[in-house]
């Protein structure tokens, strides 16, 4: 990082987030703090491995910001009038991110030592950086919620993953006792799917399974869950009802799989698949093993009478 020549334009300078309604008087006592620098493109101007004394603020070009290593996928960017370094200025600890220049950019830094006087001078800018940590703080909560979804679904199909349904199941298999309601577990499997991969392809019968997902979703109530429990095996969650609605529901399942003949996908026109079926009912003794062997067994039977049919 280079220091740079600064010709202060202040109209420029109130733009930015942290000189917010900073009245015009104190901000050129502010300005002389700050340091003009200038980055090369690529240049890390942050790392976690690297004590951080500075609050940063973006004036020209942008900056990447990662989490955890510099190969992951950037989390956010960085343009004029956005801040870096505002917490590890603050805590005196080390980044918790890498800070990239992602082309020729300038910066104003702040060494952590003009911290107090400055807040002194401006209490509007102490206001603005604790809004900046505000956002920091917003931004890593919905980042922690995306994950947390991320990690409950399968990316192929959008259905439920296993770690979903073994956390799901505890809290419909409580709310079903207390309540005493009925709660149905179907396992479905697509039919010869070997078969299907070697003739159409891989890719196909990765289209054939996102077919199966969406068409059961279509028929599922809200309070219904599809998982994907495995390869072309899916798990779906019936609470509230009875083993025979519980089979009136597979049944639809298993017809509007059986009615399309053929799909589009980015393939082109393709066959559609059928699926198996095994359908059980929990009992107060089951655990989710219990319920999900059961069901298989239901499955294997339909497996052997034929395939596209439903045991329970
Ligand atoms: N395209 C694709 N294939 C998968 C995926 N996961 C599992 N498979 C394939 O699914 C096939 C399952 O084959 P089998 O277990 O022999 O069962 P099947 O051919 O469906 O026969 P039955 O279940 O007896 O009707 C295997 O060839 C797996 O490679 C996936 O995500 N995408």
């Amino acid at each position: 990082m280079k220091a740079a020549q600064w010709q202060t334009d202040l109209q420029q300078i109130r733009q930015l987030r942290l000189f917010d309604n900073v009245a015009l008087g104190s901000l050129n006592r502010l300005l002389d703090a700050f340091r003009p620098c200038e980055l090369e493109a690529a240049e890390v101007l942050l790392s976690p491995f690297d004590r951080n004394q500075y609050l940063y603020i973006v004036v020209t070009g942008s900056l990447k910001v990662y989490l955890g290593s510099l190969d992951n996928q950037p989390v956010t960017t960085l343009g004029p009038g956005d801040c870096a370094g505002e917490i590890s200025f603050i805590d005196n600890e080390h980044p918790s991110a890498y800070v990239v220049a992602t082309e020729p950019s300038s910066v104003l830094r702040l060494h952590r030592d003009a911290l107090g006087s400055l807040f002194q001078q401006s209490p509007q800018m102490m206001h603005n950086l604790l809004k900046v940590l505000c956002g920091r703080v917003r931004q890593g909560n919905r980042q922690l919620i995306n994950s947390e979804q991320n990690a409950n679904v399968d990316k192929l199909t959008g259905a439920f993953n296993r770690r979903w349904l073994e956390h799901m199941f505890e809290r419909e298999r409580a709310r079903c006792l207390i309540d005493e309601q009925p709660l149905c577990l179907l396992m479905l499997d697509v039919d010869h799917f070997k078969d299907y991969n070697d003739q159409h392809g891989h890719l196909a019968g990765d289209y054939a399974l996102c077919l199966v997902a969406h068409t059961l979703r279509r028929q599922m109530r809200a309070r219904d869950s599809l998982v994907r429990f495995g390869g072309e095996e899916f798990v779906v969650l019936l609470p509230e009802l009875q083993l025979q609605q519980a089979a009136d529901m597979a049944e639809r399942l298993r017809e509007s799989l059986e009615q399309v003949d053929s799909f589009y996908s980015p393939l082109g026109a393709q066959p559609g698949v059928t699926i198996s079926l095994g359908l059980t009912q929990m009992t107060v003794r089951d655990s989710l093993a219990s319920l999900i062997a059961r069901a298989d067994q239901a499955l294997y039977r339909a497996k052997n009478g034929g395939r596209n049919r439903l045991c329970h």
